[in-house]
């Protein structure tokens, strides 16, 4: 290959490696693998039906402002699913202090997001990569 040839290759390839790291979202981050912000809009919508329609943690949500929930749980998942947002909300305990949840609930309410998953159609793989990303939470949301 001629030095010219081989020059432009590099520059091509250069040019396709700034584009790909320009990009809000990384090809590989599970932010993409679950849809972006229309694939969280998606889940975070079959997740609210699932809620709404349960008769064992509805009880928590009763007083709850929908839409500003709606708004909330997208970009703290985008932030946890390592895609471009800066969720701006109160942290986990800060949230959950004083709703005193069962591990039988929180354990439910992580069906129901599974549930909500499955709806979409978000693969298991990817499911489990979610849902090992939430695991950790756990202490901070149960009995507080
Ligand atoms: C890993 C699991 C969970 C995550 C990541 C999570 C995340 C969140 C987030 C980000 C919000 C704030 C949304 C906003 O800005 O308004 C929120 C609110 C809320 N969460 Fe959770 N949550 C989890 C588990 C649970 C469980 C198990 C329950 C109850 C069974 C629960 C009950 C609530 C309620 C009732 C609110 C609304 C509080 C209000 O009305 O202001 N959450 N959650």
């Amino acid at each position: 290959m001629s030095l010219v040839a081989r020059c432009q290759k590099v520059a091509i390839a250069l040019s396709v490696m700034i584009t790909v790291s320009g990009c809000q979202s990384t090809p590989t981050s599970l932010y993409h693998q679950v849809g972006e912000q229309a694939g969280l809009e998606r889940l975070t919508d079959a997740f609210i039906n699932q809620i709404g329609q349960d008769k064992v943690v509805f009880h928590y949500f009763k007083q709850t402002n929908v839409s500003h929930f709606r708004t909330g749980f997208i970009s703290h998942m985008c932030a946890v699913l390592d895609g471009p947002c800066q969720y701006q909300g109160d942290n986990m305990v800060q949230i959950h202090t004083g709703m005193n949840i069962s591990e039988y609930d929180f354990n439910h309410t992580v069906d129901l997001l599974i549930a909500a998953m499955n709806e979409v159609g978000i693969s298991h793989p990817v499911q489990n990569k979610v849902l090992a990303k939430l695991a950790p939470m756990r202490r901070n949301i149960i009995k507080i």
